[in-house]
């Protein structure tokens, strides 16, 4: 039994215009999903995923068509979540030059679903690095990363970037720009999360800035806009000391950025009700900056807040349903149990 656990993340900024090959700057955080993988003899994968549902549900399939789940689960909620677990194995058996090997695969995880902190991403980097583990080839993190692209890339229709899975992989801040990836050093940055109880659609959400950007001209200037200021904030990262806490000063340059950057996702039709009032819950408590995170749509926000006052502030705001300090994950995919 090999058992993985890999990061949930959030995005300081560059979501969706990543997609387009401007630089985007994600931040792997604790929460993780964690992956146990156990080698069967026949060529079956066995799913258990607790946290799809109120009850979660368990699915055997061979091949890759799923018979029915041992509880009641809508199928395209079964789909949904057999897409990422599917696509992992897949990915496991062609590494390992395996292609008949079956798995019972067991997914945990503090990651909400869906609702931006790459829970998507932390499962398919887990469920790749156990099932090879597993089957005695591990790999090395570059392609472990790869791989986990690959994965999403196939679930999401061509639509995904690098930066999920690569910063899930590696932990810390990273800078991802098309192909290229690269940890990057950042000090230690207060994230705050505010999380609505809901979720957003990744795909349909990045069809939508997809078609905005083919229909309007100043639709493909705001994705390029979004480029211009990860760049501005790739630079105050690379002129700060990781090794302090962040200046003020910083901090209110980054917040500056970011609640610019949370404009141009709402101009691009991505944000939500409840993630403009999280957001501006954190302006009014004194939070540096706030913006959503991922795709958008219903789900989480992040601001940078080092008092109490900005989670104080989420937790009595209407529409958010948890609030919470976000602490830097610097590791990224771990073995549990080897
Ligand atoms: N605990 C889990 N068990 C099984 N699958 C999961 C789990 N968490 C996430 N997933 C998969 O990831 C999908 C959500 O990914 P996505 O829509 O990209 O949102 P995000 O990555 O922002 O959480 C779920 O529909 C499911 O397929
Ligand atoms: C919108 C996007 O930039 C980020 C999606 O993040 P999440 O799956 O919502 O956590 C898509 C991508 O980069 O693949
Ligand atoms: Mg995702």
């Amino acid at each position: 039994m090999t058992v993985c656990e890999a990061p949930g993340k959030v995005y300081l900024f560059g979501e969706h215009a990543v997609v387009y090959g401007e630089p985007a700057v994600p931040a792997a955080v604790e929460r993780r999903a964690t992956v146990t993988a156990e080698p069967r003899e026949d060529d079956h994968v066995r799913v258990e995923a607790e946290d799809l549902s109120l009850d979660g549900f368990t699915v055997e399939y061979a091949g890759g068509t799923s018979d029915r789940p041992d509880v009641d689960v809508p199928t395209p909620l079964v789909e949904a979540a057999m897409g990422y677990v599917d696509a992992a194995v897949e990915q496991a058996r062609d590494a390992a030059d395996a292609p008949d090997a079956g798995f019972d695969i067991t997914v945990e995880s503090d990651i909400p679903l869906g609702a931006g902190l790459g829970s998507s991403a932390a499962v398919v980097v887990a469920g790749i690095d156990a099932a090879t583990r597993a089957l005695g080839e591990p790999l090395d993190r570059r392609e472990l990363a790869d791989r986990a692209y690959r994965a999403e890339y196939e679930v999401q229709d061509g639509q995904a970037s690098r930066a999920d899975t690569f910063c899930s992989t590696m932990g810390g801040a990273v800078r991802v720009e098309g192909d290229d990836c690269e940890p990057i050093d950042a000090p230690n940055l207060p994230f705050v999360v505010g999380f609505d109880g809901g979720a957003g659609d990744t795909g349909e959400l990045v069809a939508g800035v997809r078609e905005l950007r083919a229909e309007h001209e100043f639709a493909a200037d705001t994705v390029e806009s979004i480029g211009d200021l990860v760049r501005a904030g790739e630079g105050l990262l690379a002129d700060a000391n990781p090794e302090r806490d962040p200046e003020p000063a910083l901090l209110a340059e980054l917040g500056e950025l970011m609640d610019f950057n949370h404009g141009l996702l709402a101009a691009l039709g991505v944000s939500a009700r409840s993630l403009d009032a999280m957001v501006w819950a954190a302006r009014d408590a004194g939070a540096h900056g706030a913006k959503l995170t991922g795709a958008g749509g219903g789900g989480c926000i992040v601001a940078l807040d080092e008092s109490d006052a900005t989670e104080t502030a989420l937790s009595f705001t209407q529409g958010c349903e948890e609030a919470f300090r976000a602490e830097l994950a610097t590791e990224g995919v771990r073995v549990v149990e080897p």
